[in-house]
This record gives C-alpha cells, structure tokens and sequence, in this order.
C-alpha cells in the first residue's frame, strides 16, 4: 500500500526546515512519492480488526450482528454520539444529517452510533435530529475506536472554564438554532466522535471529541469522503487518518511559518536528525497554528508575536499552500492533530525544589488532581529534584502523605493514586550545577524514549535568589530538544524595580518571554476568573462599573494565621511585597481594566497594564502598617511576629498593611481603591467589596435610618472562603407597614453547584501545559506594578517606618479604619452587619 506514514511526514518536515522557501505544493509532491515502511498498514489492521467483530443492534432488543455488515456493501461515514439528548450531539447530527447529500454523492452511506439505549431518547433524537439508520453499540467499541482504542471521558471541568472550548461550543450550539431542545439524561461523559469507513471496514478517517461539542471539521469530512471514493480530481486516493492531518500540518509549515518555529526551538541539535521524533515536533507546530484560542496559545511552542499576528501568518501560509496546492484542499481549514495528540503527547513536569514546602503542599496535589480528572497528556512523568538525598521510593512515600482523593472520587482514588506514583521519580543535583542537570537530563530522556518526543514544563519551587541559577541549567543542559520547554516561576519577583529588572533580564538571557510563566496564583481563583465574566457577560453591572455609581472598591486579603514557618522568607519581603504589590494588584487591575478586544492573553494582559499604568503612586501618607503581636485569651498565648524563630528580634517588618490608590483614567478618577492585607488577623478571607454610591433623591430615605451607609448597595465577590458573589439591596419586609430591611441576593457557590472547586495551581499548570498564558503576569505589567510601589517601599526602609502593633487575632490596627475615614468610607469587611 502506498501510504502516507507519519515518518514520511518528519522526513518532508525537515525538508522544510532546510528549504524553507520551498513551496507548499513543491513539499506536497515529494511527499506524495510513495513509501510504505508497513507502519501505517499496521494501524489501519488494527482499527479495522477492532471493529468488525463488534456486535450491534438495531434498538435495543434488536438482533446482533457484526459491524462489519455496515460497509460489507461499500463506504459508511459513522458518526458516533456522546448522548442523544445533549445540544451538541443533536447540533452535530443535524449538521451531518443535513450535509448528507454532499457525503450521499461522495458514495458514503450514513449512520448514528449509541453506546446507551434509552427508548425515550432515541425517540426524541431519530428522526427530528437523525433521519439515517441508527444502531445500538453496547460494548462502546465505536467511542473506543474513535479514540485510539480506549474510551475517553470529558472532564465535568472543562465546563467551568468559561472561556474553554466546551463553553464556546456550547454557545455556538445555541446560536445554531438547529436544536429545539435537549436534556441531561444518559451518560454524558463517553466522548464520541465520527468516522468513515471504507467497503472492507479499512477505517479512512478517524475524529475523536477532545472535549464536550468538538466537531470534526466539516471540510475535513468531506475531504476525506471525497479521497475515500477517489472523487476529488486529480488526487491520489490516500488513507486519510493521518495523511489527511499531515498534510494539513505541511500546509501550514510553507515560508517563514517553518522558518520561525524551526528558530525558535531550542536547542535546535538532532532536531532533523531524529524522524522518529519529528512526529511530535509537528504535532506541536501544528496545535500551535490550529484554529480557535486554545492553539493559538496552544503549544506556546515558540513565538514572541501575538495570537492574531501568529493566526494572520498561519491563514496566510495556508492561503499560499491551497494556491499552490492541490485544489481538492482548497477548502480544507489547518487543523492541529491536539486531540489525538493529547493521548500521544509525552510530557514530563519537573518539580525544581521537590522537597519543599509548595511543592508537597500545592504542586504535587494539583499534579494528581490533574491525573485523576484525565488533564494530564497519556504520556507523562514527574521529576522531582533538589539537592536532598532520597531514591524514588523515599521520594514517592513523601509525597504520597500529601495527596488527597478530593475530586470526584469514584471509589478508584487508591489506585489512581498507585498509577500516579508510580510515574513520579527523583532526581537529586545541585541547583547550580549543569552537570546534574545533564544527568536530569538523560532521566529524562530514558523515560521518553517510548514516545515520539516529550515537551518539558519546569516547574521553579524554589527561593528566588536562586531562579536564575537553575534558568540557566536547566535550559541549557535540560530542554526538550524537539518539543516545547515552559517554565513555571514562581513570586516573588524580585524585591523593588530594580531587582525585578535584574531578575527579568537574567531570565530573558536563557528563556524567552513565552517559555516564562511568572505565576499568581489569585488568578488561578475560581471567583478571580469569573470576575471578567461577570462584568463583561452580564448587562447589569458593567454600566454600573465607573466613577458615576460606584463610591469605592475594596480589595481585601486577611489569614488567622502567622508566618509560621516562613518568617525566615517574610521578613525580607513583608506584607506589601508579599500579598499587596501582586496579588491584590493584580485583582485591582482585572477590576477596573477596561474590556479586552478579546479574551486571548494580550488582549487581556494589555489592559491591565493600561490601568496600572493610569494608577497614581502608593504614598506613606495613604499607608497604614501593622506588626501583629502575642496574644494570651483563656490561657493560651498565640506567639506574636518576633516570637517566631525565624524572625529577627526587633524587626519592624509590616505584617499588615492598608492603602488607598486612585485611577486617574476617566472611568475611576476620583473613587479610591482600598487595598489591605494582614496575617494573624481574626479570620481567614478574600474578597472585592464594591460599594456603590448613595441613592440620590431616595423616596425611602426616612424609613432608612441615621446610617445611609449601611443601605447602601453592595456587591461582595468571595474569593474564599466559601466562594460566591452577593449584592446587598435594600427590601420592603413583607407584610402592613414599611419596613425597610437591607438583604443579600445571594449565589454561594457550595449552594448552587455540586463540583468541588478546583486549585488554583491546579488550573494554572494546566493553563502552563496547554499553553495558555492568560491568567500568567507578562513582564511589563510586573514592571508597572513595582514602579508603582518601589519608592514608597523604599521611604518605609529608609525612615525605618514603625508598624503599628495589633493583637494576634484580632481585626488588625485600629489606623486601617482612619484612612478609610479619610476617604469618607468604611471597610466592609467590619460592619456589624456583616458576618
Ligand atoms: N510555600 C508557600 O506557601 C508559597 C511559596 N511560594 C514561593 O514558592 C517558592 C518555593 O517555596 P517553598 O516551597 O516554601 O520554599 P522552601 O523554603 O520550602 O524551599 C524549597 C526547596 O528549595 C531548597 N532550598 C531551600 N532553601 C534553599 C537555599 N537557601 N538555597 C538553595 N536551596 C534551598 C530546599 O530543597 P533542598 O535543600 O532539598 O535542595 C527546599 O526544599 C518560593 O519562591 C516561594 O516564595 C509562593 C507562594 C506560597
Ligand atoms: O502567596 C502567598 O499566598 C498565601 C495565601 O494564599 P491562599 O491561596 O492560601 O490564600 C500567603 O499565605 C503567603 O504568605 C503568600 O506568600
């Protein structure tokens, strides 16, 4: 058979590499030379195998008989359902349905695949939404086959994620209109997919649902019907599977796309020596050139210009190879091979700083959390490394302690948990040392070696005086050589300006600013990352949003906890640095930004540093700064700041610190920000308060009360404990008389959805892996920000500001009210009426 074999593909890639200038079409021909090495034979016995002895049924007591009938008599496009009740399963039948004359005069026969067989569903289903024949696939061999042969869940996480594709897909259903109605019932989670395939049962294409409503492309479909019966002119017929996909990639690897991306990866060693591994490296170019956000950002593979100059030069590419090329792809869209990747993909996490304290407690959990919902690629492994001694076992039992069964637990946490350990090994090395590096290295490198070729995310867990330190190695002696390296830095970043410039430039001289991923982890919050969406998907607040109602904004962060522990790193940094500077900045400017031309990462991240950018400098005089002290209550003494070991005696470094900021941009001039943060305060909470002006005129007033204030309205978003979002509005008590009662229309998360909330680092380094950089701070908003605090941070060390001292427990200094007073406001965390 002459086939297209993926090899074949690597081989064509490297051509490119070396002739970039090439044309598409001038690639296309020398791929087409036929070469069958056997291996994508192989592939398609096996799939062929797999299916023709499956047993289906017409309804559900219908007689068996074998799969194989379906195309005994000639080719079948399958399209094989998640669930007859959901929009995007109807959308997508309807789609395929109504297209049928096209696959009809393609010589294709159409039918519907169901793994479950509700009577009154398939009712609903066939024929409003599916006129063809429809069969009942108890074993879910077709879902199976669709995804390389194992069934594939979709994760109920995906549709949290209000920007994910599930969520854009399920808009788009909507905006369809070609579905009536849908419901929730049956097994939602069995993704399906679609096939077509040939008289003998050679499977000829194959589209696998990476998430909840992913469709194969429409053009891709046709293409590959038509190449199946040899229709489209001129064309050889070619097995679609994976040369429809190559060539796809090819396409879009013409001119200076390839030139580029074969640039930017680094090292570029072995790159075009290693066909076997050139497979990923397409892969990975391709899910970066793919269609919609997540492949824009996809791979992050390698490029400093932005997703729409990126998409503009890939469309072009593409536009230029479909002039050049073969007219039967003329219409065919460059899609990447991400989800068929997903299951292929080798990826292998670093956990630089294994043994310490991030590491076991966030890092390791959310890379389990990851596992257990199916988010992490097939192809994984952990390494832990740091310089204490300990063999994989030793290494595995320490974190074990730390793993929790938290998510959706199915009853198969433990050996989940098993599976998940056993993927995790242990590296030691010296943190400046490129040799272990090396030797982490080849690990490495001896654990991919099954697969085509492994990215590597690096995740730095380590104090930042050594950050650049372990950069520099660990680019130099331990990137991927032929897929992506990211690195996770984690803050702080940098101490002032000028450190943060020195820390910036140092990490600019092994890493380019798309491999670096400074995390914050506020928002990787569930409410922080709902705050975008409730501004700017719902009419009633955004035009609320401005100077015109909202009398101030609060931006609160308090823990009933010490240093305990970390006062070693506290001291040096302080409340300000370590709590206010980022992540409550950070909060602040995704509250006021303005609305982004898009939600793709720049977009966003150029809002925000317009707003910071408009926002005045922090003064002293706008500063309140606290110390918490010992505390004894019933006989127990809570250790007061310098009561912890690792403080110095004497030190005056603030753990509390409230200030206020002003906008000057016409949406906020004049509404002060409130921003204030504290450690061993009385109780642990994160939250925004919006308190809106006082209702002019208001008919109402005499039934209020002296206290205006306290009727006025209020939006409170939650960020934790107990997350949600209320708004306190003033209500008539029912019954005679007029009472007036002020009350909250509430939405507490744990009350309106069953889902346990995932981590914030849980969503952040899958954002890593996946590319997206969007709740990742880029280096010029981090510049803003420092500019904004370093001189008054500066004044406090140099006058030796003394911070006021407050009890352990308590609500914090009582200076934090009489600058809100200043500004005419209260803080709403401490009204009596709020619990
Ligand atoms: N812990 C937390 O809650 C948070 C931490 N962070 C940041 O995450 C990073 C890691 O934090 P955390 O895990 O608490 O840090 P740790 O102090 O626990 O350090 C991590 C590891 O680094 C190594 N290490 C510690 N001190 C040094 C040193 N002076 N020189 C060289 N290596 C050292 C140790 O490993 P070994 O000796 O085995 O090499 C240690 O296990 C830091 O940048 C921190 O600021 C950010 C937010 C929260
Ligand atoms: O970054 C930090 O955050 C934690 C608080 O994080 P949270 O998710 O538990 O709210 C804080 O304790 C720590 O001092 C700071 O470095």
């Amino acid at each position: 058979m002459a086939a297209w074999t993926v090899e074949r593909g690597s081989r064509a890639l490297c051509l490119l590499q070396s002739a970039a200038k090439a044309s598409a079409q001038k690639v296309l021909e020398d791929m087409q030379r036929p070469q069958d090495d056997g291996s994508f034979h192989r592939f398609i016995v096996k799939m062929t195998a797999s299916l023709q002895n499956v047993q289906l049924r017409k309804g559900k007591d219908g007689a068996p008989f074998p799969a194989s009938q379906l195309w005994q008599d000639g080719p079948v496009l399958v399209v094989v359902l998640r669930r007859p009740g959901c929009l995007l399963c109807r959308e997508e039948a309807i789609r395929i349905w109504n297209s049928r004359d096209k696959f009809e005069a393609a010589g294709l026969k159409l039918v519907c695949i169901v793994h479950e067989y509700i009577e009154r569903e398939i009712a609903a289903f066939a024929p409003e939404y599916w006129g063809g024949d429809l069969f009942y696939d108890e074993e879910k061999a077709f879902n199976k086959a669709v995804h390389g042969g194992n069934i594939r869940k979709g994760s109920l996480l995906a549709l949290l994620n209000p920007w994910g594709d599930a969520a854009k897909n399920i808009k788009r259903a909507k905006e369809s209109g070609t579905v009536k109605d849908s419901n929730l019932k049956g097994d939602g989670l069995t993704l399906g997919g679609l096939m077509i395939v040939k008289k003998g049962g050679e499977v000829a294409y194959s589209y696998g649902e990476k998430t909840f409503g992913d469709h194969a492309p429409p053009e891709e479909i046709l293409a590959a019907a038509q190449q199946r019966s040899g229709r489209a002119a001129g064309r050889p017929v070619m097995p679609a599977l994976h040369s429809m996909r190559l060539v796809a990639q090819v396409l879009t690897l013409s001119g200076k796309v390839a030139q580029r991306h074969a640039a930017d990866h680094q090292p570029q060693r072995a790159v075009c020596r290693q066909p076997a591994r050139q497979h990923h490296r397409l892969r990975a170019l391709t899910a970066q050139s793919s269609a919609p956000s997540a492949s824009t950002n996809g791979s992050g593979a390698a490029t400093t210009q932005s997703p729409e100059i990126e998409a503009a030069e890939v469309e072009a590419a593409a536009a230029d190879a479909r002039q050049n090329g073969s007219p039967s792809f003329s219409n065919m869209k460059v899609y990447g091979l991400q989800e068929e990747n997903w299951e292929k993909a080798a990826l292998s996490i670093v956990v630089v700083g294994a043994s310490g304290d991030l590491a076991k407690k966030k890092i390791f959990p959310s890379l389990f959390a990851l596992y257990y919902e199916n988010m992490l690629p097939q192809n994984f492994k952990v390494y832990g490394y740091a310089r204490s001694k300990m063999n994989d076992e030793e290494f595995r039992d320490l974190i074990a302690g730390s793993l929790t069964c938290r998510l959706n637990d199915a009853g198969d946490c433990g050996k989940k948990m098993d599976e998940f350990l056993e993927r995790c090994f242990y590296q030691a090395g010296q943190y400046a040392s490129e040799d272990d590096f090396a030797a982490l290295d080849k690990r490495m490198a001896d654990g991919e070696s099954e697969q085509s070729c492994a990215d590597r995310m690096f995740y730095l867990s380590i104090p930042p005086n050594i950050f650049t330190t372990v950069a520099a190695c660990a680019s130099k002696a331990a990137s991927s050589k032929c897929g992506w390296t990211r690195m996770i830095v984690e803050k702080p970043f940098g101490k002032d300006s000028e450190s943060f410039q020195e820390l910036s430039a140092a990490l600019y001289e092994h890493l380019r600013e798309d491999q670096i991923y400074r995390i914050d982890h506020y928002l990787g919050k569930e409410l922080i990352e709902n705050l975008t969406v409730l501004r700017f998907a719902n009419l009633v607040f955004e035009p609320l949003w401005s100077r015109q109602y909202i009398r101030n904004v609060q931006v609160i962060f308090s823990e009933n906890f010490g240093t305990e522990g970390r006062g070693g790193y506290f001291d040096q940094y302080g409340i300000v640095r370590d709590v206010i500077q980022n992540h409550l900045l950070q909060i602040l400017a995704l509250f006021a930004m303005e609305q982004p031309a898009s939600l793709d990462a720049e977009d966003i991240r150029n809002e925000k540093v317009k707003v910071l950018k408009s926002m005045g400098q922090v003064r002293l005089e706008d500063m309140v700064l606290g110390q918490y002290r010992s505390r004894t209550t019933r006989g127990t003494t809570l250790p007061g700041y310098l009561d912890d070991d690792t403080v110095p005696p004497n030190s005056i470094t603030p753990t509390f610190a409230a200030c206020s900021v002003f906008i000057n941009n016409a949406r906020w001039d004049g509404v002060p920000f409130l921003l204030k943060a504290g450690k061993a305060l009385a109780n642990k909470a994160a939250e925004i308060r919006v308190q809106f002006r006082h209702v002019p005129g208001n008919l109402y007033r005499n039934k209020l009360g002296l206290d205006l204030d306290k009727a006025t309205n209020e939006l409170v978003i939650r960020i934790q404990p107990n997350e949600g979002i209320y708004l306190k509005v003033n209500n008539k008590v029912p019954g005679l008389g007029l009472r007036i009662d002020t009350t909250r229309l509430d939405l507490t998360y744990k009350s309106k959805y069953q889902a346990t909330l995932p981590d914030a680092y849980e969503r952040l380094i899958l954002d890593c892996i996946n590319g997206d950089r969007r709740l990742f701070i880029r280096n010029d908003e981090l510049e803003v920000a420092w500019e904004k605090f370093t001189p008054v941070l500066k004044e406090i060390e140099d006058r030796g500001v003394q911070p006021e001292l407050y009890p352990y427990g308590s609500r914090g200094p009582v200076g934090a009210h009489y600058l809100a007073a200043k500004h005419g406001v209260r803080w709403g965390d401490l009204a009596a009426d709020d619990e």
